[in-house]
């Protein structure tokens, strides 16, 4: 049985995770971590403080951490100093918070870390890496996403993995957050973010040439997508060599 431990066990996701991990019959749920104690699925959540005492007395063979990115660079850190194998789905990371991971991670621990754990947003992303390279110049691209109320970060992780995979096959541009008064257009990429009731996660890509638009898109209905993602790459990451893997290598993708 491997061992799992849930980091924002309380949240939307941990709650989600926690499920599924319980139902399981080759995971064992050792309990999770919130910023206050309680409960979930019959197995008991430390508070953050905890941490590395529970690590020490649950021994987990790996943490699930979704909770928010200030919080998570200590949890990787915690993990990767007690060799406990992780799987990241939190976003809203800066760029020396990535880098404080992959220090911390490399040469330690195996991580799979992926701003989005469901099966149809990895082939998204293909599609997306397909049609930017694919289009010939002169098409105008945007990216749209919508989250429900309580999101925090923006743009979401999706979308800013998304803005990666067209830098790498456009060229760097001018990312544009939303546009306001006289805006004449030139070659940015323009990124439009939405914030509103219990949207799970919409996301659109446009590129739009003269007399066409080609338009792709994905939307999760259920939060079971990235639950089920999640406990998948948890199965996964157990006895890989230390580093940081993605989603991509997970369904074997790349
Ligand atoms: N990669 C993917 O596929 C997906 C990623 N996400 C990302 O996952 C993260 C969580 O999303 P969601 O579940 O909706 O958010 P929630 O706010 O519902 O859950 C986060 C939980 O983490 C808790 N928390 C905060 N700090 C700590 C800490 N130091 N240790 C342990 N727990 C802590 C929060 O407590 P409190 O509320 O008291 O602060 C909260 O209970 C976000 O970054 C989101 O973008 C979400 C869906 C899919
Ligand atoms: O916070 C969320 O809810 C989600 N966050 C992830 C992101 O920021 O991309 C993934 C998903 O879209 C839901």
């Amino acid at each position: 049985m491997i061992k799992v431990a849930v980091c924002g066990a309380l949240g939307r996701m941990g709650t989600a995770i926690g499920r599924l991990v319980s139902e399981s019959s080759d995971l064992d749920l050792v309990g999770g971590v919130d910023v206050k104690a309680g409960s979930f699925y019959g197995v008991p959540v430390v508070e953050a403080a905890r941490l590395d005492a529970f690590l020490e007395e649950t021994k987990p063979d790996v943490l699930i951490d979704f909770t928010i990115a200030n919080a998570s660079v200590g949890n990787i850190k915690a993990a990767a100093a007690h060799g406990v194998a992780l799987v990241v789905g939190t976003t809203g990371f800066s760029p020396e918070q990535r880098e404080e991971i992959r220090l911390a991670v490399e040469g330690h621990v195996p991580a799979v870390i992926s701003s989005n754990y469901s099966v149809g947003v990895n082939i998204f992303w293909t599609l997306i890496r397909e049609a930017a390279r694919r289009l010939p110049e002169g098409y105008d691209i945007e990216v749209t996403e919508a989250h429900h109320r309580y999101k925090k970060d923006a743009p979401s992780g999706t979308a800013k993995t998304i803005l990666e995979i067209l830098d790498e096959e456009v060229g760097p541009r001018t990312h544009l957050h939303g546009r306001q008064g006289m805006t004449e257009r030139g070659d940015e990429i323009g990124v439009h973010v939405i914030r509103g009731g219990d949207i799970v996660g919409d996301h659109a890509v446009l590129f739009a040439g003269n007399y066409e638009v080609l338009e792709l898109s994905h939307r999760a209905y259920d939060r079971a997508v990235f639950a089920s993602g999640a406990v998948r790459a948890a199965a996964w990451v157990i006895g890989r060599k230390p580093g940081v893997y993605g989603m991509a290598d997970v369904l074997n993708l790349s």
